[in-house]
């Protein structure tokens, strides 16, 4: 059995909550990420009963205050600091100092099987241009939070195609046309002189996608629905895409491309994906570099996020969401001349991977055995 041990602490008293859970789970995939949450994949036997997660409420007065942000431990990143651990084998994630409501920590290695503990604190305050707030903290049960989580998420509006307000008025959201920007302007996160420009180590954001090729999931869920909306908007769907009549025995693929000659990594292979603009959203970025590295069309509402990875590479740190997506439209090839493949799970680590991405194996090879919720 491997403890969790959960202390927290509002209006000055300390609670701590001890959790076992079974040695198998050691195996399972598991993440913390910026937030301090450890997701767990469903891999789990049925007397299993997930640990409560914790979260916090913005205090009044800020942004959303009063609401449930979501997961503690969350927050800005002052400068100078930076985020470690971002894979699911990375050791020892900290998030050192960086004004966030909670601090979460974990002791060793999630994805493998030596963390044995993991510890979060909470309540210990919500830091904001140098004041300190008090934030409530609670915790709650997974299938709570998930819920609720759902509820804000469609309460919420999103950037929308033309094309997929119709596709969701036909019962099914299909990959389309470029998103609309809603707020041009407001992200700068890139820097372009990552392969070995001089001026210390700057941030770099990367957006990745997961592609799969999931015969089982487009059976059960796109199917013949997806083909209709596909020929109302005028668009071809790829062979691999909500083909609808795969095999359930086809096992489920990953493409990887490889970095071409010139640029840094040549030859490793990576998640395809690249850049954010100036103005961009990561969501924005990915499906635009969608259609120019692999020439397909990606709609938002099919990318769901993954994991993170976060590396120290010798002049910048790398700072990559990625994402889970199973649907689009075309036939993805290597538009700019890279090799692409597709890798099975037990393939996946024969692929000489970028140094950021081999930590991100066990979420991605998780995500293909167990797959992930949403779209
Ligand atoms: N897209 C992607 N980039 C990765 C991964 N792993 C990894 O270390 N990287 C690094 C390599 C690069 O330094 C950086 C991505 O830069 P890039 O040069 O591919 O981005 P880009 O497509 O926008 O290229 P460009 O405009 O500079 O031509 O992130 C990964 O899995 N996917």
């Amino acid at each position: 059995m491997l403890p969790l041990t959960i202390s927290s602490s509002v209006g000055g008293v300390q609670v701590v909550r001890r959790f076992s859970f079974p040695s198998a789970f050691s195996k399972a995939p598991c993440s913390l990420g910026i937030s301090g949450f450890c997701s767990f994949v469903p891999s789990t036997p049925p007397h299993f009963r997930p640990p409560n997660v914790v979260v916090a409420a913005a205090p009044a007065g800020e942004s959303h205050g009063g609401a449930v942000t979501g997961l503690s431990g969350s927050g800005g990143l002052a400068p100078g600091h930076s985020v470690s651990g971002g894979g699911s084998r990375s050791a020892a994630n900290s998030i050192p100092s960086a004004g966030a409501a909670a601090t979460g920590s974990s002791s060793g290695n999630c994805g493998s099987s030596n963390s044995e503990v993991g510890t979060i604190r909470a309540g210990t305050g919500y830091s904001t241009r140098g004041q300190v707030r008090a934030t409530a903290v609670r915790t709650v049960d997974p299938v709570v939070a998930a819920a609720s989580a759902k509820r804000t998420l469609s309460a919420t509006p999103r950037s929308a195609t033309a094309a997929s307000v119709s596709a969701s008025a036909a019962g099914v959201t299909a990959a389309t046309t470029t998103p609309v920007v809603t707020n041009p302007g407001t992200y700068s996160s890139v820097d372009s002189m990552d392969d070995g420009g001089s001026g210390g180590v700057r941030l770099l954001v990367v957006v990745g996608v997961v592609l799969l090729d999931d015969p089982e999931w487009t059976q059960a869920t796109a199917g013949a629905g997806a083909e209709a909306v596909a020929a109302a908007s005028g668009t071809e769907l790829g062979p691999i895409s909500c083909s609808g009549g795969a095999s359930v025995a086809k096992p489920v693929r990953v493409l990887l491309a490889q970095r071409p000659e010139g640029k840094s990594n040549a030859g490793l292979w990576e998640f395809p994906g690249g850049k954010v603009d100036p103005g961009e959203t990561p969501e924005e970025a990915l499906i635009r570099e969608l259609r120019e590295e692999l020439g397909i069309t990606v709609d938002l509402a099919d990318l769901m996020p993954l994991t993170f990875a976060s590396h120290t590479y010798p002049t910048f740190h790398l700072l990559m969401p990625l994402y889970v997506c199973r649907r689009w439209l075309g036939e993805p090839v290597g538009a700019e001349g890279q090799a692409v493949a597709w890798a099975t799970p037990e393939e996946v680590s024969t692929y000489n991977l970028t140094p950021a991405d081999i930590p991100l194996v066990p979420a991605v090879l998780a995500a293909m055995r167990y797959g992930t919720p949403g779209p």
